[in-house]
């Protein structure tokens, strides 16, 4: 068993102009002590997918279908009054873009992660001093004797974004979910931080699942990748496979027009066109409207997944892989073509 397992999550917002499929059939897995990182381009449905997760998803918005089973709890089942004492701040951590979200400005940096410590663990409020303390030694405050008597603004934005960090490790959480931590700050304030969460993950052997626009922000956190695309997940990999063996025609022009690990994928707008809307999004699969290789059968249903490569960690969402669909050869990708679809075993697992 996972620790985290989401299984044909669905959530949407009912709106004015319609239903927003925002996430629409996604599932995925987080081992203890793995790191997987979501991928996608904006407006994918990343966000919703980790909010969901934690219980954050407010009207319009809901999550109408699906499991979420956190250490073997399902986690749809409970009432907000339950997520909030047991899941959130505590199982779970979660953290934001924008630090200030999280910090209050009329306390200071200490009282506030040592309210976590006493509210989450047994520790009394003395302890909780020594550990707050430490953590802020952990994520790499400097005079962490002295700074934690400050108040948020008087940290410079990197040094926030550290105090967030400690601030959601100060439960102990099973899980930190960080959704575009990285993405207000400078470069190299950004690569510190990522060291930060290497360092963390290895230090606590934490379960992470990180959102990012970045493939090289993934490379260096993430164990494994999720790729969404319009609500769906369409491809899930080890990051070293994923980049070696790219499968989904999305992921592939992902890939293949990776210029420098700097750029995301909203700047090097790898397809062309833009993603059409969660409102009435395709038939079928939908990239298909997008999709270099997309043959009639594509807009009947949408793919199912299919077990790929060498061992089960990879799954592709994609009728390529299916071997019983007849079809014109695509022309993709020459460079894969040692492991041709066709004669790759996919079989499919749902
Ligand atoms: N409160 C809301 N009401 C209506 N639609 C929403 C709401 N929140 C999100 N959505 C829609 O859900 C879809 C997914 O949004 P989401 O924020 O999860 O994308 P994302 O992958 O996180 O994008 P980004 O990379 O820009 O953060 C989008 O179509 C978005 O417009
Ligand atoms: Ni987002």
């Amino acid at each position: 068993m996972s620790l985290l397992e989401v299984e044909d999550l669905r959530t949407y917002f009912f709106t004015a102009d319609g239903i927003v499929q925002a996430v629409d059939g996604v599932s995925f897995e987080v081992d203890s002590g793995e790191s997987l990182g979501i991928v996608g381009e904006s407006g994918a449905g990343k966000s919703v997918a980790v909010k969901s997760i934690m219980g954050l998803i407010r009207d319009p918005g809901r999550v109408v279908d699906g499991s979420i089973r956190f250490d073997g709890r399902e986690l749809t089942d409970l009432s907000e009054r339950e997520l909030r004492r047991e899941i959130r701040g505590n199982e779970i951590s979660i953290i934001f873009q924008d630090a200030m979200s999280a910090l209050n400005p009329v306390f200071t940096v200490g009282s506030q992660i040592e309210e976590v410590i006493v509210e989450n663990t047994d520790r009394s409020p003395k302890e909780a001093r020594t550990r707050a303390i430490e953590l802020l030694d952990d994520v790499g405050i400097p005079d962490p004797e002295q700074r934690i008597d400050e108040y948020p603004h008087q940290y410079s934005g990197g040094m926030q974004q550290r105090a967030m960090i400690a601030m959601a490790l100060a439960c102990d959480p099973r899980l930190i979910i960080a959704d575009e931590p990285t993405t207000a700050l400078d470069v190299t304030i950004q690569a510190g931080i990522l060291d930060l969460f290497d360092d963390i993950q290895e230090k606590y052997e934490t379960s992470m699942v990180y959102v990012t626009h970045d493939l090289g922000v993934v490379r260096e956190v993430c164990d494994r990748v999720g790729v969404m695309y319009l609500g769906n997940m369409v491809e899930c990999a080890p990051y070293d496979e994923l980049y070696r063996n790219p499968k989904h025609p999305y992921t592939q022009s992902l890939l293949n027009s990776v210029v420098t690990p700097d750029e995301t994928l909203d700047e090097i707008d790898p397809i062309g066109g833009t993603m059409p809307s969660a409102v009435s999004p395709p038939s079928g699969c939908r990239f298909r409207t997008r999709c270099p290789a997309a043959f009639d059968d594509c807009s009947k249903a949408t793919p199912p997944t299919y077990d790929v490569g060498e061992d089960d960690s990879h799954e592709v969402a994609c009728l390529l892989y299916d071997e019983t669909v007849s079809r014109a050869e695509p022309a993709l990708h020459e460079s894969d073509t040692d492991t041709d679809p066709a004669e790759s075993g996919g079989t499919a697992d749902d």
